[in-house]
C-alpha cells in the first residue's frame, strides 16, 4: 500500500538517512528509537507534511487517506468539538458516533480547551477516525498522560484496531511494552544519520520479548 524510497533528510546536520520499508495493510507498526532520532521526522516525511521529502519518496500516498496524532491535539480551540470533527467531513450524526467511540458522549459542544489533556488526545483520535483514515500515524499517544488515562487509550486504539483490520497504523512510542498491545511489527530508528536498524515483525512467541531484551541491552548500554 505504500513504499518508502526516503533518500534521507538533514536540518543542518543529518537527521535521517535511506529509509526504505513497504508498509501493508493491516500492519501495526511500533516505531522506537532514542530521544531526538527523528522519529516525528520520519512520520511528518511519511505524512507528506515535509515538503523538503519528494512526493515520490513515498510511493502510494497519493491514493490514501492518513490520519495523525500530533503530541498536541491541534484541534481549533474556538470551535467545539462537532464543529471540529465537521470541517474535516463528518456528518452531525458521524460526529457523535466518533465522539462516542473515544469515550466522550455528550462533549459535542465543548470547546478542546475545556478538556483534559486525556480527553483532548481522545478528541484529536476522534478528528482523525473522522477522516475515515488507510493510514494512522500516532507521534507518543501515551506521553504525558497518567498510567490509567495512557491505558485506557492504549485499550481504546487497540480495540478501533480490531474493529479495522485494514488499517494501517505507524505508533511512535517510547514504550517498548506498547507493542505487546499494538503491534504486530516493530521499527527501531537509530544512527546519525537515522536508519531502520530494525524492521521485525512481531508474532513468533517470545519474539517480542526478544525485541524488548535487545533494547533493554540497548538502553543500559547507552546510559
Ligand atoms: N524543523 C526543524 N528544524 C531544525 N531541526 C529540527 C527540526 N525538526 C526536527 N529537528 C531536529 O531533528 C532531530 C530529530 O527530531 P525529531 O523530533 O524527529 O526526533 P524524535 O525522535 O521524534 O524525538 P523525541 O523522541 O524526543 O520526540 C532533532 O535533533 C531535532 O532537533
Amino acid at each position: 500500500m505504500l513504499e518508502l524510497r526516503i533518500a534521507g533528510r538533514d536540518f543542518g546536520q543529518p537527521v535521517l538517512g535511506e529509509i526504505f520499508a513497504t508498509i501493508k495493510r493491516g500492519d501495526r507498526i511500533c516505531l522506537l528509537g532514542p530521544s531526538g532520532i527523528g522519529k516525528t521526522t520520519l512520520l511528518n516525511a511519511i505524512a507528506g507534511l515535509d515538503k523538503m521529502v519528494p512526493g515520490d519518496a513515498v510511493i502510494g500516498r497519493d491514493k490514501l487517506r492518513v490520519g495523525y496524532l500530533f503530541q498536541e491535539h491541534r484541534l481549533l480551540p474556538w470551535r467545539t468539538l462537532n464543529a471540529n470533527l465537521r470541517l474535516v467531513g463528518a456528518s452531525e450524526g458521524e460526529a457523535e458516533n466518533l465522539l462516542s467511540q473515544v469515550g466522550l458522549s455528550g462533549y459535542g459542544q465543548y470547546l478542546p480547551d475545556q478538556l483534559s489533556l486525556g480527553m483532548a488526545r481522545r478528541a484529536a483520535l476522534a478528528r482523525c477516525l473522522a477522516v475515515k483514515p488507510d493510514l494512522l500515524l500516532l507521534d507518543e499517544p501515551f506521553a504525558s498522560l497518567d498510567p490509567v488515562m495512557a491505558g485506557g487509550l492504549k485499550t481504546l486504539i487497540a480495540g478501533i484496531l480490531d474493529s479495522q483490520p485494514d488499517m494501517a497504523m505507524i505508533c511512535v512510542t517510547h514504550d517498548g511494552a506498547d507493542a505487546e498491545i499494538l503491534a504486530n511489527r516493530l521499527w527501531y530508528l537509530d544512527g546519525r544519520p537515522a536508519r531502520l536498524q530494525w524492521d521485525d515483525v512481531v508474532g513468533e512467541p517470545g519474539l517480542i520479548d526478544g525485541l524488548l531484551g535487545r533494547l533493554r541491552g540497548l538502553d543500559s548500554a547507552g546510559s
